[in-house]
Order: C-alpha cells, then sequence, then structure tokens
C-alpha cells in the first residue's frame, strides 16, 4: 500500500487533476492527501489577516476563493454531463465552506482579535475544499473513493500553527483508512490539518501536507511514501534559482531533513521523522513527468564522494549575546535558549565564544520581546536581513579544500557567521540577504557544474 500526496501546484487546476487521477490509476491501494489549490492557504492567511482591518476586502478574498473553485469544478464537470448530481454536491460544499469562512472573518473582525486557534481554523479550509472536491472527482472519472475528514484521524496538541501530533492516537484510528481500501475505494484526505482533544482545527505549520502523509503512511506501515510535485525530485539547489541543478537520485533521511530545514521548500522537515522511524522510503515524484525516477529518500548509508545539495533561506537575523561575565558559563546558555524557547523562536545556526553566543533566527519572527528578555544576561546585538547558504551532505575526507573552495568564491567581508559539523557533513554560512542569490549561483556552479 502507498501514501500518495499532491501538493498545491500539482492541484491548481482541473487538468492537474486529471493528471493526478491518472497516476492514481497507476496504485491498486493508494491512500491519498492532498493540499489545498495553489495558493488557497496563503489567500486564507491574508483574509484572517485582513479581516482585522477590513472585512469587506477579507470577504471579497473569501469570494475569489469560492470562484476559483466553482470554475474549477464546472470545468472539471464538462465531460462528465451525467453527473450533475455530484457536481452539485460539489458547489454546495463550496457554498458552505466559505459561509463557514466568513463567519470566521466576521468573528475576527467583530472581536478585533485573531487568535492563532482562529488562524488555524480559517487556514484549513483550502484543504477541506479540496479533498472533499477531489474525491467526489475521483470518483466521477470511474475511480471510487471516499473523503475522509483529517481531524478524525490527525490528533494533536494544542499548539496551534505548528501542531504536534499523537502518533498512538493516528495508529488506533487508521483502520477507517483500510475499511475503506478493502471496499475498494481509495480514501482521500486533507493534508496540513487536524484536530486537538477538544475538537478544535489545529495545523502542522505551512506545507504540512508532506507531514500528514508521512504521519498516516508511518500508522498504516506504507511500503512507500509519495510526494508529488511540480519537479522530479529533490535537486542539488532550488531549480527555479539555478536552472543547472540536477535532480539527486538518494539522499539519507538526514540529509533530506537538513535540506528541508534549510529551506529546501519541497519537502517539510518533519516529514521524514514519522518515515524513518518506520523505515519507510520517501520518494519525490512529479506530475508531470510521472517516469522520471525523482529522488529516493531512506535509511541507506551514502557514498562519500562529492558534496550532495545546497540550499538557501532569506529573511533570517543574527543575535549575538554577550555575558556580562568574562567566562560563559552554562547557566548563561541555558538561559538563553529557555528565553528562545519561551519566545517559539527556531534557531538555525549557533556559534559561540568565550563570552558570547550569535544565533540565527528565521523568517521575519519578532525578536524585540526576546531581546528585551536576553538583556538580562549581557548585552543583545541583532543584524537583520541575513541569509543562510547550507551544504548537505559534504564528504568527510575533503572538508579543507570544499570550505577554502567555497569561502573563497565569496565576498567574505560579508560572511558573518560559518558554522560546520565534520560528523553531519554540514556547512552552513550566513552572509548578507542581498548576496544570497548570486553567491548560492557561484557555489553551485564551483561544486556541481
Ligand atoms: N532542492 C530543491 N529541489 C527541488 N525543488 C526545490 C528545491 N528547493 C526548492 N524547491 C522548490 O520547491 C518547489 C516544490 O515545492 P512546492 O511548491 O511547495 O510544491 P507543492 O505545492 O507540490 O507542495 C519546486 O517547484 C522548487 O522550486
Ligand atoms: N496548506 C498547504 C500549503 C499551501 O497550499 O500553500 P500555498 O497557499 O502557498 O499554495 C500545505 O501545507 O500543504
Amino acid at each position: 500500500m502507498h501514501v500518495l500526496k499532491f501538493g498545491g501546484t500539482s492541484m491548481g487546476d482541473e487538468d492537474s487533476w486529471r493528471r493526478i487521477i491518472d497516476i492514481i490509476n497507476r496504485y491498486e491501494k493508494p491512500v491519498i492527501v492532498v493540499s489545498a489549490t495553489a495558493r488557497t492557504t496563503r489567500k486564507l492567511v491574508a483574509a484572517a489577516e485582513k479581516a482585522l482591518h477590513n472585512l469587506q476586502e477579507s470577504h471579497e478574498i473569501a469570494d475569489n476563493i469560492k470562484q476559483r473553485h466553482k470554475q474549477l469544478i464546472t470545468n472539471f464537470f464538462t465531460e462528465f454531463s451525467n453527473k450533475q448530481p455530484t457536481s452539485d454536491k460539489c458547489i454546495n460544499w463550496i457554498d458552505n465552506r466559505i459561509d463557514e469562512l466568513k463567519d470566521y472573518l466576521t468573528e475576527v473582525h467583530n472581536t478585533q482579535e485573531l487568535t492563532a486557534g482562529s488562524k488555524d481554523a480559517i487556514s484549513s479550509i483550502g484543504e477541506r475544499l479540496s479533498s472533499y472536491l477531489f474525491a467526489k472527482c475521483a470518483t466521477a472519472s470511474g475511480r471510487p473513493a471516499s473523503w475522509i475528514d483529517a481531524a478524525d484521524i490527525i490528533r494533536t496538541d494544542s499548539n496551534f500553527g505548528e501542531a504536534n501530533p499523537d502518533m498512538d492516537f493516528i495508529h488506533q484510528h487508521n483502520n477507517r483508512l483500510i475499511d475503506i481500501l478493502e471496499e475498494g475505494n481509495i480514501p482521500i484526505l486533507g493534508g496540513y490539518y487536524g484536530q486537538d482533544e477538544s475538537g478544535r482545527t489545529t495545523t502542522l505549520g505551512f506545507e504540512g501536507s508532506d507531514y500528514t502523509a508521512s504521519l498516516i503512511g508511518a500508522a498504516l506501515s506504507a511500503e512507500a511514501i509519495e510526494i508529488w510535485t511540480d519537479v522530479s525530485g529533490i535537486f542539488t539547489c532550488d531549480p527555479r534559482l539555478v536552472s543547472q541543478a540536477k535532480s539527486i537520485p538518494q539522499l539519507n533521511f538526514r540529509e533530506a531533513t537538513e535540506l528541508a530545514y534549510f529551506g529546501a521548500k519541497v519537502l517539510h522537515p518533519s516529514t521524514t521523522k514519522p518515515a524513518s522511524l518506520n523505515d519507510i522510503p520517501i520518494r519525490v515524484k512529479n506530475i508531470f513527468a510521472p517516469e522520471d525516477a525523482g529522488t529516493v529518500i531512506s535509511g541507506d548509508n551514502q557514498t562519500d564522494n562529492g558534496v550532495k545539495a545546497m540550499t538557501s533561506k532569506q529573511d533570517c537575523s543574527i543575535l549575538t549575546i554577550t555575558s556580562s561575565q568574562t567566562v560563559m558559563g552554562y547557566e548563561f546558555l541555558a538561559g538563553v535558549f529557555d528565553i528562545l524557547r519561551w519566545h517559539h523562536l527556531p534557531v538555525d545556526v549557533v556559534t559561540t565564544t568565550e563570552a558570547s553566543v550569535s544565533i540565527t533566527i528565521g523568517n521575519g519572527h519578532n525578536l524585540d520581546e526576546a531581546a528585551e528578555q536576553l538583556r538580562t544576561f549581557g548585552t543583545v546585538d541583532i543584524i537583520n536581513k541575513q541569509g543562510i547558504i547550507s551544504l548537505v551532505g559534504c564528504p568527510q575526507k575533503d572538508m579543507q579544500s570544499l570550505i577554502d573552495n567555497v569561502l573563497s568564491s565569496l565576498d567574505t567581508d560579508a560572511v558573518n557567521l560559518v558554522s560546520y559539523s565534520k560528523s553531519k557533513g554540514n556547512l552552513n554560512i550566513v552572509t548578507d540577504e542581498h548576496l544570497i542569490e548570486s553567491s548560492v549561483k557561484t557555489i553551485h556552479k564551483r561544486l556541481f557544474d
């Protein structure tokens, strides 16, 4: 049995939906996880934020989402004129979900409060729409499918926005999926969202549908988890940034996790965890070129013959906390990291000197409150507009020449931090954000061309 996940770009329009159904038809017993249609989650988040100040504009975003989904359904059903009742059910479903959305937006406006919980409820609507509609479309085109509300299976804690799954609950409730498969149907559920024990909607973090697929794959002991997207696997670098980037045939779980964590958008960083714990391979495949091999991520040990891949991310800040004591004690480090934990600030790169610690924090988090608290330990300097270039799968044997090669290709005046782990084969370089794109292209040329 295979768990197949189709991402937002693949769920973009009715042609892609037909393409996906063709792919699904190659499998005897697939379980399907789908994202919201392209850009819907982003629009939902924008609507939620807009609702605070301008209810009318937030409702216009809701109407736009409604319009797009109705158009997709109308286009899909043009070739199934005998399936009018199913098409009507879909239109009805869209109207109901959008009414719900507008109610949430009105509540945000009236209370002047957008809680993490209501943000999750609003942003889950994309998958609630796409999964139900896709199940109806698959059935109409001859592959009987049953829609499952992911909330019934993906139980999480109440950490809204980045909820943690309850694996035991998921294990105990996956028999619904097995029953559907045994009836000869295919189960289809939305990724990204779940529910806490009080019945409140939670989400697993942006791009969390990959994670849903892996959780389901692990619970079902699937043969493989397949992430279907718009590129043929994980590349040596984001192919949108470097056109010469090449697909990597094989990565191990740790390398794939590092790449995802340091910015390779193709995979949610938590995806590998349930898969690796259960030794289930993950394949990354292309809906536009299904015959391409793509990338297999597995527990296999890799050969040590060159850097595997590189990735980059922007919009980071460096925080340097210098202890008021001359020598930095473990109390200092524990205190600093406690404050970061309290503020949910994810740490990317860390370096230390005898009395200071420098930490990069990703993606536009608000650092003001944390910085204020960190000042109780000493001075705090913040450098904004930073980016991180990460090299993954670096061979241990010629690390020296690799570091020389990479650093000599950069404007070293602008390099602010370097961290390197020989045992993990990782090299991270933090440099000014405006240099990231050109530096990535130069390094890629030197290492991969
Ligand atoms: N190392 C990489 N390998 C492949 N794709 C990457 C990499 N880094 C970034 N990407 C980007 O990830 C995109 C696929 O992810 P995403 O758009 O989130 O897909 P989906 O909508 O299917 O979840 C690709 O189109 C590509 O531009
Ligand atoms: N909700 C999607 C993410 C998504 O659809 O993003 P966008 O709105 O940018 O297409 C997921 O987690 O899989």
